[in-house]
């Protein structure tokens, strides 16, 4: 999946300067942001009510529309695609970190205060929050 968005990404990247009469491409580039992320909302509504509306075929087809307009918000933003796989494997290490941490008070070993123990989920739970913040 990563090499074709990144092929994608190139591909927008060659078509910004096109002329905006031929190419979707360059006339988002022509309107700007705004547009952008307007088309990026709408292609995500669209498979949102086609999940919905158990219509998988239709959930391929916006999916891959909704991927073109994040690479072109991508692109527009200065964002690689790079730049956001580092992120998902900064998540991704994360989450074995956070997986490794006890999840139950059972599990965990004896402590003298009930007020630690009673912390100790938290650490897990602190791991989590971090990661859906970035
Ligand atoms: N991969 C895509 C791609 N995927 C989806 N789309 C979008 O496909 C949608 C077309 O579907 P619709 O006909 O339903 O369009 P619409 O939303 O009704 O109407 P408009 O977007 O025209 O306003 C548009 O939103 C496009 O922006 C794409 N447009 C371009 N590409 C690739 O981008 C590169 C540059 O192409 P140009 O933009 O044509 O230069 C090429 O490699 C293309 O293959």
């Amino acid at each position: 999946m990563s090499d074709s968005l990144e092929r994608l990404y190139l591909a927008v990247l060659a078509a910004r300067d096109l002329d905006p009469a031929t190419s979707r491409t360059a006339r988002l580039f022509q309107r700007g942001p705004s547009k952008m992320a307007k088309k990026l909302a709408e292609e995500a509504i669209e498979v949102v009510i086609d999940a919905v509306n158990g219509d998988s075929e239709a959930v391929i087809r916006e999916s891959a529309d909704l991927l073109y307009n994040l690479t072109v918000l991508w692109a527009s933003a200065g964002v690689r695609p790079e730049d956001v796989w580092r992120e998902m494997t900064r998540r991704e290490d994360m989450l074995g970190i956070a997986e490794k941490l006890p999840k139950s008070p059972m599990k965990l070993p004896k402590v003298a205060s009930p007020r630690v123990a009673a912390r100790r989920p938290i650490v897990a739970l602190e791991g989590r929050t971090a990661r859906k913040r970035h």
